[in-house]
């Protein structure tokens, strides 16, 4: 068995969508960033390549190439995950935890893990999926914590 953790920040910011797990919130401010800023993707890819000492998403991925310019970060995911399994690794459970002021996610819940569950190739049950308010100390960003469990 093996077990990684990821983590990511992006600043929120006018202008730009806000993607997470793969899908559009709507809200008046999105993330600010290289890529969609899907701060939820990006902190399950680190996880991933953290369970294999393969770095993190800004080594595979660097922000100052053009080609990850506005990408959807589902691209990152799936490379990890690509990864992982060449090493003979299998994704069996995954935890995560978005830290938001606004907007309510918990609306958006039920479709937010059906989007993981089909990223993942996990069951809904396998999925941990927590929001939180950063009760003020980080008002204008969004950010996520990410922790796997792998069999290999
Ligand atoms: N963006 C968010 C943040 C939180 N929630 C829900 O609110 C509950 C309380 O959050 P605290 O950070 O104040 O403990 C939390 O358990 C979530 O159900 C949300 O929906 N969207
Ligand atoms: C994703 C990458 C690449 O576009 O850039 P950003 O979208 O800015 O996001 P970040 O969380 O800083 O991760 C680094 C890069 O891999």
């Amino acid at each position: 068995m093996r077990i990684g953790y990821g983590e990511d920040s992006h600043r929120l910011g006018e202008g730009r969508p806000l993607y997470l797990c793969g899908l559009e919130i709507p809200s008046p401010l999105g993330a600010l960033a290289h890529s969609d800023g899907d701060a939820a993707l990006h902190a399950l890819t680190d996880a991933l390549l953290s369970a294999y000492g393969l770095g993190d998403i800004g080594l595979h991925f660097p922000d100052t190439d053009p080609r990850w310019q506005g990408v959807r970060s589902e691209v990152f995911l799936k490379e990890a995950l690509r990864q992982v399994e060449a090493r003979g690794g299998k994704l069996v459970q995954a935890s995560l935890v978005l830290i938001l002021d606004r907007p309510k996610l918990s609306p958006h819940r039920e479709a937010l893990l059906e989007n993981l569950s089909r990223l993942l190739g996990l069951p809904q049950d396998r999925i941990g999926l927590t929001f939180k308010t950063s009760e003020g100390l980080a008002p204008e960003h969004v950010q996520a914590r990410a922790v796997v469990l792998l069999d290999g």
